[in-house]
């Protein structure tokens, strides 16, 4: 745990807030000061979330953009830099993902995932940095990974072809604003509990249980071990910590290959 505090004063952009991981992180940045801006597609979910950051004590806003919008992506942004002044810090976090067979996988279905992923993240990742840039300097991004992009996965080609390519973009975007003291890192979970990744992916009989039996630490993250580490990865305390990707999946991964 940050010390209390470690925000104070910085304006923090989460995507696909409104849920799962992305809200939980969403909580643990307003708890450390921060204000936080998310971003999700729809606006009940997103003033749920505000509201309740808001009673917990702290500065929340939502704003409704489809991360896929590049048009609407940059409105927002600039709205959030003229009602606060600032953007220090972005969490792509937002993602689609179902199972699916790749000789059975029509372009759309690849382009929904692909589009949100990786163009997503890449929209909100540029506006984000070419603010930082114009300002001066300073400021992180963390981008949520999976460990299929890692080590593949047959039934979800898309979701995984787009992380590994949120994982290339870090590291390139790593080195091309490390002087402009902007670090870019990856997070990748393992399956965690309490999130549309556990019903989108893990509803069929006998999943959940099954992933479950090949974890050695013999249980499935929570979500705050998941939102723990980007608020570390996104802090001063990382600072000299960039282009990384940090694996939390209990060991999941360790003798794949
Ligand atoms: C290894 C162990 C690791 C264990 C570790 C665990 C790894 C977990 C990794 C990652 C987890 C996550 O990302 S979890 C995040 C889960 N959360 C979500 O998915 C929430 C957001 N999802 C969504 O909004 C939707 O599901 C999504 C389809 C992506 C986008 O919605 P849209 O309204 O834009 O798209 P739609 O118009 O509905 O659909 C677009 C096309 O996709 C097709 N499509 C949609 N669902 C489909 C499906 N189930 N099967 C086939 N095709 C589908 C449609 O038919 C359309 O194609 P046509 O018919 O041809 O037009
Ligand atoms: N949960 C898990 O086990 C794992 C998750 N991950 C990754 O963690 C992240 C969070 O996953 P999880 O918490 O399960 O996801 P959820 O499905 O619970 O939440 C996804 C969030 O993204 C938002 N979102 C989806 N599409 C868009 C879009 N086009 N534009 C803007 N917002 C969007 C959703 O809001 P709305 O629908 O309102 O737009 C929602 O708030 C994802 O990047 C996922 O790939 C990685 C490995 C494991």
């Amino acid at each position: 745990m940050l010390p209390p505090g470690s925000f104070e004063g910085r304006v923090a952009v989460i995507t696909g807030g409104s849920s799962g991981i992305g809200e939980t992180i969403a909580r643990h940045l307003a708890a450390l000061g921060a204000t936080v801006v998310l971003l999700g597609r729809r606006p009940d979910a997103l003033r749920e979330v505000v509201a309740s950051i808001r009673e917990a004590g702290g500065s929340a806003a939502g704003f409704a953009a489809d991360v896929r919008d590049r048009e609407r992506v940059e409105a927002v942004l600039a709205e959030v830099v003229d009602r606060y002044g600032r953007i220090d810090h972005l969490v792509n976090n937002a993602a689609g993902n179902f199972r699916v067979a790749p000789e059975e996988m029509s372009p759309n279905a690849w382009n929904a995932v692909v589009r949100i992923v990786l163009d997503g993240s890449w929209h909100c990742t540029q506006t984000v940095g070419r603010h930082l840039i114009a300002r001066g300097g300073g400021g992180s991004v963390v981008s949520i990974g999976t460990t299929p992009a890692l080590f593949g996965d047959p039934d979800t080609a898309h979701s995984a072809s787009a992380k590994a390519g949120v994982l290339a973009m870090t590291k390139s975007l790593a080195i091309a604003w490390g002087r402009h003291g902007i670090r870019l890192n990856v997070v990748t979970p393992g399956l965690t509990d309490d999130t549309g990744a556990v019903s989108q992916l893990f509803a069929a009989e006998g999943a959940y249980a099954a992933n479950l039996e090949k974890i050695p630490v013999g249980r499935h993250a929570n979500r705050d071990e998941i939102a723990e580490a980007v608020t570390y990865l996104l802090s001063d305390h990382a600072g000299y910590v960039t282009g990384q990707n940090l694996v939390i999946d209990g060991g999941r991964s360790l003798g794949i290959g």
